[in-house]
C-alpha cells in the first residue's frame, strides 16, 4: 500500500495519531503534522469541534468527515456521546440528510450501490465496496419508505448507512464487517424524478418480478460472496417488506427492522408500562393507527405475546383493532394488505360500523387502552381523542411513534398535560422530560435503534442459524426490570444514555435463546462468553500491512 492509500483508509487511517514508528515504517513521515496524538486527544479536540457547530444539519456533515477518514476516532467519538449524537447522526436529523443527499453529495461513505438496470455488475460491486472485508453484518434498503418521509430512491443509502453506525456504536459491532446497501430500482418521487442534482436511476420504480428477481438475485449473491452474513432490511415499502421477509426469514439469518424491530420495542415499551400501572396484557384493547408495515408489524407482536401468556388465538385476536387510512378496518374490505387481515373486525360488532371511518369515532367506539401510531400523520392524536381515551381507562399508554420529529402524532409534552399525568408515553424520536403538576415525567423512546443493534450482535455472536420468534420474544423481554418503575414519572423504556449497556443485555438474552434452542453454532455455551467474544472497542491497533 502507498502511504496515500494508507491515509485514504478510514479503516487503516489514524491521523495525527501514527506513532513515530508507524510513520517511518509506512513512508507516512512529512505527510502529517510533526505532533503524535493520542486516541485520548484527538477525541477530546474533535469533541470540542462538534460543540463548536451551530445546527445539527452541520454537526452531521463534519461528523461524516471524520466517519470517511478515520472510522476508530469517529466510533470512540460517538461511543462516548451516544445519547447527544444519536439524533445527529441517526433519527431525525438523518431526514434531512437524505433529503438533500444528492446535492450535499461527498463521498459513497463505502456503501454498495446496487443498480436495477445492471444487475451483471451485482457480484463486481457487492466485492468492490467490500474490498476484502470479511462482511458479517449488511443493512439493505431499497428506500420506498424512508421513515415517514417516503420514497427517496438511491439518496435514501444513507438510512442505511446509519443504522449500521448505530450498531457499532451501541453494541459494538466491528465497523469493519458491515456493508450499507441500497438498492436502487428506481424511483416514483416526482422532486427527484425532475431534478437535475439527482443521483439515482431516473426513471419510476420497477415493480412486479423484475423486482423481486433483482432482490433475490441480491440475496443470493450475497449468500455465496458472505455466507454467514446477517441481513438486516431497512424501510421497504408496504406492498414489499413483508413479502420479503416471510420469503427469506426460514432460510437465513435475516431481520426486517420496521417490522420485528419496532415490534420488539412497542413490546417492551408496554410490558414496562404494565410494570408502572400493575395492569395485566390480557386486560388490554389495543388500537393500531396506521397499520401499514410498522403498524402491522408490531400488532403481530403484541398478539403473539398474548397467545405465548396463555389466550388462545380467537382470544388474543378479540383485543386487536386496526385504523388506517379508510378508518376501522373491517374484514369486507378488499384493499386490506395481508398482514391486516387477520385483526380486520366485523361490521356486526358495531351498531354503527359505517361511521367508523376516523380515529375520534373509532376511539370513541373502542375505547383502547393502548394506542399506538406509526400512521405519518402528524398531529392526528388530538386533545378530544386523547381525553376520550383517558376518560375510560386509568393509565392510558400512547406512543405517538411516527418518524422524523414533524410527523409525529403528538408531542410527549401535551399527551402528559392532556391526560392529567396519567399516560404512559413513548415517543419514537428523543423527548425532554416533563416537569407537570411538580412530578418529571421521563419520555422512552420507542425507537427500534433501542434494540436492533443487540439484537444482531447476539444472533452473530451465536452465529445463529436464523433469527426466530423465540429469539425476538428474548428480546422484548430482557428490557424488563431495568427501569425503577415505582418512581413517579418513570419511563416505560430504559433511556438512551444506557443503550451501549442493555444493547448488551439484549446481546445476551438473544444468545442464550439461539444456544438454549440448539441453534447456535458458535462453540461456547455460555451467551456472556459468546457475546464478549465479538464485541468491537475504538481502539488503535498497530499498524500492520504486508
Ligand atoms: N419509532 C420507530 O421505531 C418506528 C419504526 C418503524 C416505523 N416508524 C414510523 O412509522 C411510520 C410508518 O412507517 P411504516 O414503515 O409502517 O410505513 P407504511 O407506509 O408501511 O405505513 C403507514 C401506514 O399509515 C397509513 N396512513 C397514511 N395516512 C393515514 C391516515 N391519514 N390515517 C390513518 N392511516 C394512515 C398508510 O395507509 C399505511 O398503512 C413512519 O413515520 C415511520 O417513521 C417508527
Ligand atoms: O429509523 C428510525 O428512526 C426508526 C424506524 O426504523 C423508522 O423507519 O422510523
Ligand atoms: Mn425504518
Amino acid at each position: 500500500m502507498t502511504p496515500n492509500e494508507i491515509l485514504n483508509d478510514p479503516f487503516l487511517n489514524k491521523g495525527t495519531a501514527f506513532t513515530e514508528a508507524e510513520r517511518k515504517q509506512y513512508h507516512l513521515t512529512g505527510l502529517i503534522p510533526a505532533q503524535i496524538r493520542s486516541l485520548r486527544e484527538q477525541t477530546d479536540f474533535t469533541y470540542k469541534q462538534v460543540e463548536s457547530k451551530d445546527s445539527n444539519l452541520e454537526k452531521r456533515l463534519f461528523l461524516m468527515e471524520i466517519f470517511n477518514t478515520n472510522r476508530i476516532l469517529y466510533y470512540k467519538l460517538f461511543s462516548e456521546h451516544v445519547a447527544e449524537f444519536m439524533p445527529i447522526v441517526y433519527d431525525p436529523t438523518i431526514a434531512d440528510s437524505i433529503e438533500h443527499y444528492s446535492s450535499l453529495y461527498m463521498n459513497p461513505e463505502n456503501a454498495a450501490f446496487l443498480s436495477i438496470d445492471d444487475p451483471d455488475s451485482m457480484k463486481e460491486s457487492l466485492k468492490n465496496a467490500a474490498n476484502g472485508r470479511d462482511i458479517q453484518l449488511i443493512v439493505v434498503t431499497d428506500a420506498e419508505g424512508i421513515l415517514g418521509i417516503g420514497d427517496w430512491g438511491t439518496d435514501g443509502v444513507d438510512i442505511a448507512v446509519g443504522k449500521l453506525m448505530v450498531y457499532t456504536a451501541a453494541a459494538g459491532v466491528d465497523p469493519s464487517k458491515v456493508l450499507p446497501v441500497v438498492l436502487d430500482v428506481g424511483t416514483n418521487n416526482q422532486k427527484l424524478l425532475d431534478s437535475p442534482v439527482y443521483l439515482g436511476n431516473q426513471h419510476k420504480r420497477v415493480r412486479g418480478d423484475q423486482y423481486f428477481d433483482f432482490v433475490d438475485q441480491f440475496v443470493q449473491t450475497t449468500k455465496g460472496l458472505f455466507p454467514d452474513v446477517y441481513l438486516h432490511w431497512e424501510d421497504f415499502g408496504r406492498s414489499n417488506a413483508a413479502k420479503i421477509l416471510n420469503k427469506y426469514k426460514d432460510k437465513m439469518v435475516t431481520f426486517n427492522d420496521d417490522i420485528q424491530g419496532t415490534g420488539i420495542i412497542v413490546l417492551a415499551g408496554i410490558l414496562g408500562a404494565l410494570q408502572i400501572s400493575k395492569q395485566k396484557l390480557a386486560d388490554q384493547r389495543y388500537l393500531s393507527f396506521g397499520a401499514g408495515t410498522a403498524g402491522a408489524g408490531i400488532t403481530k407482536r403484541i398478539f403473539d405475546e398474548m397467545v405465548e401468556q396463555g389466550l388462545s388465538e380467537d382470544e388474543a385476536r378479540s383485543h386487536f383493532y386496526m385504523v388506517d387510512k379508510q378508518g376501522l378496518l373491517f374484514d369486507d374490505d378488499d384493499t386490506l394488505t395481508p398482514e391486516q387481515k387477520p385483526f380486520a373486525r366485523k361490521r356486526s360488532e358495531f351498531a354503527n360500523a359505517d361511521k367508523l371511518t376516523s380515529l375520534a369515532a373509532a376511539v370513541s367506539a373502542i375505547h383502547p387502552t393502548i394506542l399506538v401510531g406509526t400512521s405519518t400523520q402528524p398531529d392526528t392524536f388530538t386533545e378530544a381523542i386523547v381525553k376520550d381515551m383517558a376518560a375510560h381507562t386509568e393509565r392510558p399508554i400512547i406512543f405517538p411513534l411516527s418518524n422524523p420529529t414533524v410527523l409525529a402524532e403528538a408531542k410527549a409534552e401535551d399527551l402528559i398535560k392532556w391526560t392529567d399525568g396519567k399516560g404512559l408515553i413513548a415517543t419514537g424520536i428523543p423527548a425532554d422530560d416533563v416537569t407537570y403538576k411538580g412530578v418529571t415525567y421521563q419520555i422512552g423512546q420507542g425507537n427500534n435503534a433501542l434494540i436492533y443493534p443487540g439484537l444482531g450482535l447476539g444472533t452473530m455472536a451465536a452465529k445463529a442459524t436464523v433469527l426466530n420468534d423465540e429469539m425476538i420474544s428474548a428480546a422484548a423481554h430482557s428490557l424488563g426490570g431495568i427501569v425503577d418503575s415505582s418512581k413517579p414519572g418513570a419511563a416505560v423504556l430504559p433511556p438512551v444514555t444506557r443503550l451501549a449497556e442493555f444493547s448488551q443485555t439484549v446481546a445476551q438474552a438473544v444468545a442464550k435463546s439461539a444456544i438454549d434452542q440448539g441453534i447456535a453454532r458458535v462453540e461456547t455455551k455460555n451467551p456472556v462468553e459468546a457475546v464478549e467474544n465479538i464485541k468491537w472497542e475504538p481502539e488503535y491497533q498497530t499498524l500492520r500491512l504486508k
